[in-house]
């Protein structure tokens, strides 16, 4: 991504390197992006896996990772003090010493362990994991921050203009909530609207729907429009529109006939989507047919960084996350 906001996290790295967890240590597409991370100077990749099936799946993907560190949990020194930690985390679920060591043997557990005892700064995963297995422990052990109700996510879209600058907009939450309520979906503008600001973009927020102020009727309709009440009431700085169809937010001819005289309507920049069904099949035609970049899913309001890949994601895609993902810890 040559965005001015991507550069900005290089260079806030550089002053203040990170360590990231790779839950999935044999991927190639893992090793490849390590290695990468490695000929710089501002990200500490932590891989987690058996050494000797890492350095395989390395010499196979014939790349370089020598000065990764490895962490395998079956021979890990700290695995004990783990397990207490974890049974004390989950003691309102009455985990058990015993279930704790099976559960942690996995590496989205194990990992997402080591970045709540403060062995790495970060995690990426989702190569191989699902969205849900790579959420799930981080919902459970590291929670959502004081101040947020849910845990979200957007993603950053990035294409290229004809003028070489980029067109940067922001998507969300096509990841995690799958019916998001009104309020979920305030919160999810709010978060969303501020990670964009990280990568250059200046808020416009569009509320989506299949109905421009009231052109259709029905429940879908309504709680799109009043998250969109609700949310120009929480945020009254933030330019807000909805609810709003998809041509009325992007297209100022459209907007002119729909949607007359807003200061969103044609220049929307940042899309909520009424639930995940729309969120995830819009962002990845966005990527798929209309030549964005996606970034993401970026989560937002957990109480560390941590982020989930997409399993059709490229060594780059895993590269430019890590950077992300680091940059956003404190
Ligand atoms: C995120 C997701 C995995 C959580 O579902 P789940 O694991 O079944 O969640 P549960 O309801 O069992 O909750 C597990 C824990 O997470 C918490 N949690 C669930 N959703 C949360 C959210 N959005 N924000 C904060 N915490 C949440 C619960 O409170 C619970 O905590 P507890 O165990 O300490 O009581 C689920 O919402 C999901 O599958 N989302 C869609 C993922 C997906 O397929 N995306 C498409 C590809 S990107
Ligand atoms: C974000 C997303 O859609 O993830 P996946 O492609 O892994 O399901």
């Amino acid at each position: 991504m040559a965005n001015n906001g991507f550069g900005v996290l290089i260079d806030k790295l550089k002053k203040n390197p990170k360590k990231i967890v790779f839950t999935e240590g044999t991927d190639p597409r893992i090793i490849e992006a390590t290695s990468r991370l490695l000929s710089g100077t501002f990200l500490k990749p932590v891989l987690v896996g058996k050494p000797d099936e890492i350095a395989a799946a390395a010499e196979e993907a014939g790349y370089n990772i020598n000065g990764a560190e490895i962490i395998d949990p079956e021979n890990y020194d700290r695995f004990e003090e783990m397990v207490d930690l974890f049974c004390e985390l989950r003691k309102k679920k009455g985990v058990t010493p015993e279930q704790a060591r099976g559960i942690l043997s996995a590496s989205n557990y194990f990992g997402t362990m080591l970045v709540k005892m403060g062995v790495a700064d970060a995690l990426l995963g989702g190569a191989t994991y699902s969205t849900a297995d790579t959420v799930r422990p981080a919902l459970q052990l590291i929670k959502t921050k004081p101040g947020n109700s849910i845990v979200s996510s957007c993603f950053i879209m990035v294409r290229e203009k004809a003028t070489g600058d980029n067109e940067v907009l922001v998507m969300g939450d096509c990841a995690i909530n799958i019916h998001p309520t009104e309020d979920d979906l305030v919160e999810i503008a709010g978060e969303s609207a501020k990670c964009g600001r990280i990568f250059g973009v200046d808020p416009k927020v569009a509320f989506l729907s299949y109905s421009t102020l009231g052109s259709g009727k029905g429940e879908d309709v309504d709680k799109m429009r009043n998250a969109a009440a609700k949310a120009k009431e929480k945020y009254p700085d933030l330019p807000i529109e909805g609810e709003i169809q998809f041509d009325a937010a992007v297209s100022p001819r459209v907007a002119e006939v729909k949607c007359p005289g807003s200061a969103v309507a044609g220049h929307a920049n940042t899309f909520i989507f009424p639930d995940i069904n729309a969120g995830n099949i819009g962002y990845k035609i966005a990527q798929r047919l209309g030549g964005f970049d996606a970034y993401g899913p970026i989560l937002l309001g957990l109480n560390a960084p941590i982020n989930d890949l997409s399993r059709g994601c490229n060594a780059m895609e895993v590269y430019s996350m890590a950077i992300i993902t680091a940059a956003l810890s404190d």
